[in-house]
């Protein structure tokens, strides 16, 4: 059994132009101690995806179908007390704005120390010096006088590795991290990353990484989840995935990393914006932006399959899955694009051929 397993889950939101749905029937597992991408254009359905697996989905919005378990148990059924316990305990969220995350009346210490005497995991001077360790621990320089900083007096880095602090100080097995380098400037974002991977392995914390930039994802996770439109189009191991994107929409995404794919312009660009999330398009909601549709694609939604077999894909797999009626062999031309990413090392370049009803194949050049 994985740490966390969600299935089919379909979260909606009732607003004055209709119906959005904005999680439409995602399923993926997390393993104990893996970090874990989930990433997607704004609107994707990230955030509301995360928030649902502490049932923090408030109105308008409504988890309508699906289970999240949590060790097992779904966390959508749990009493009220059980609930609050899983939060912060076993299930921590930091989100994104940080400076609107921590509580402006309260300096560093207090939140954390609050947060553990809450979850009654420490009190008293236990709970102070351990706070203190543990902003030390997320890099804090001078632990011990930040600890009596209010959050107004923190930078932007130093705040979010504050929140990275609250989120551990209970040791949860899933740590979930809402667009935590967003604003950050590029030395601090690759410092926080460091220190996430770091995380991970030492307190052996699996982590959620809710991300809409690729190139993060690289830096420092196992396996990635790629969602458009409130649904998973591709799901991969990390090196897989930028080796080998399967889905239009990944390549899409990777032709805008920088550095990443000395070919870009054999990438297709993503012209156009996000679906429609009330009257989404029909068929595969990519087809309207995708390079390659073919009218099977705007009459026919394609399922989640392996892309070596074609066959259904479940969220329990750890391989290779991606919905696109290339894998499932309805596409007629195929896939035009090729990937082709050189490594730093010399040696070390590696790629993909040019789709085809044939399938894509290796091109180790
Ligand atoms: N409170 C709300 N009321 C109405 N619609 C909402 C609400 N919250 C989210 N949505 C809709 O749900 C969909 C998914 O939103 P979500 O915030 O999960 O996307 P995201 O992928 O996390 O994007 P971002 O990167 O911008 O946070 C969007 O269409 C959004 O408009």
């Amino acid at each position: 059994m994985a740490l966390l397993e969600v299935e089919n889950l379909t979260v909606q939101f009732y607003t004055e132009d209709g119906v959005v749905r904005a999680v439409d029937g995602l399923s993926y597992e997390i393993e104990a101690g893996e970090t874990f991408a989930i990433v997607g254009e704004s609107g994707a359905g990230k955030s509301v995806a995360s928030l649902s697996l502490l049932d923090l989905v408030g109105r308008p919005g409504e988890i309508v179908d699906g289970e999240v378990r949590f060790r097992g148990r779904n966390v959508l059924e749990l009493p009220r007390e059980e609930l609050r316990r899983l939060r912060g305990n076993d299930v921590a969220i930091v989100f994104q704005d940080s400076q609107a995350a921590l509580d402006p009346v309260y300096t560093v210490g207090e939140q954390i120390v609050e947060t553990m005497r809450a979850h009654e995991v420490a009190s008293g001077r236990e709970a102070r010096e351990r706070a203190i360790a543990l902003l030390e621990r997320v890099g804090i320089a001078d632990a011990q006088s930040r600890y009596s900083d209010y959050p107004h007096e923190l930078s932007g880095g130093i705040a979010q590795r504050v929140l990275v602090a609250v989120g551990l100080s209970c040791e949860p097995d899933l740590l979930i991290l809402d667009e935590p380098t967003t604003g950050l400037d590029v030395t601090i974002q690759a410092q926080l990353l460091e220190l996430l991977e770091e995380l991970a392995s030492s307190f052996e914390t699996a982590i959620q990484l809710v991300t809409h930039d690729l190139g993060v994802v690289a830096e420092c996770c196992d396996r990635v989840l790629v969602m458009y439109g409130g649904r998973a189009v591709e799901r991969a191991p990390v090196e897989e995935l930028f080796y080998d994107p399967a889905h239009p929409y990944t390549a899409g995404l990777l032709a805008s990393i920088p550095r990443i794919g000395a070919d870009r312009e054999r990438l297709p660009s993503l012209p156009g914006g996000p679906p429609n999330p009330i009257q989404p398009p029909t068929g595969c909601r990519f087809h309207p932006r995708c390079p390659y549709a073919e009218e099977v694609c705007a009459t026919s939604e394609p399922d989640l399959v392996e892309t070596e077999t074609g066959t259904a894909a479940d969220a329990t797999r750890q391989d290779h899955v991606a919905a696109c009626h290339e894998h499932t062999g309805d596409l007629e031309d195929g896939l035009g694009y090729a990937v082709r990413v050189v490594d730093d090392s010399p040696d070390a370049t590696r790629g993909t051929s040019p789709g085809g009803s044939s399938g894509r194949g290796h091109d180790d050049r």
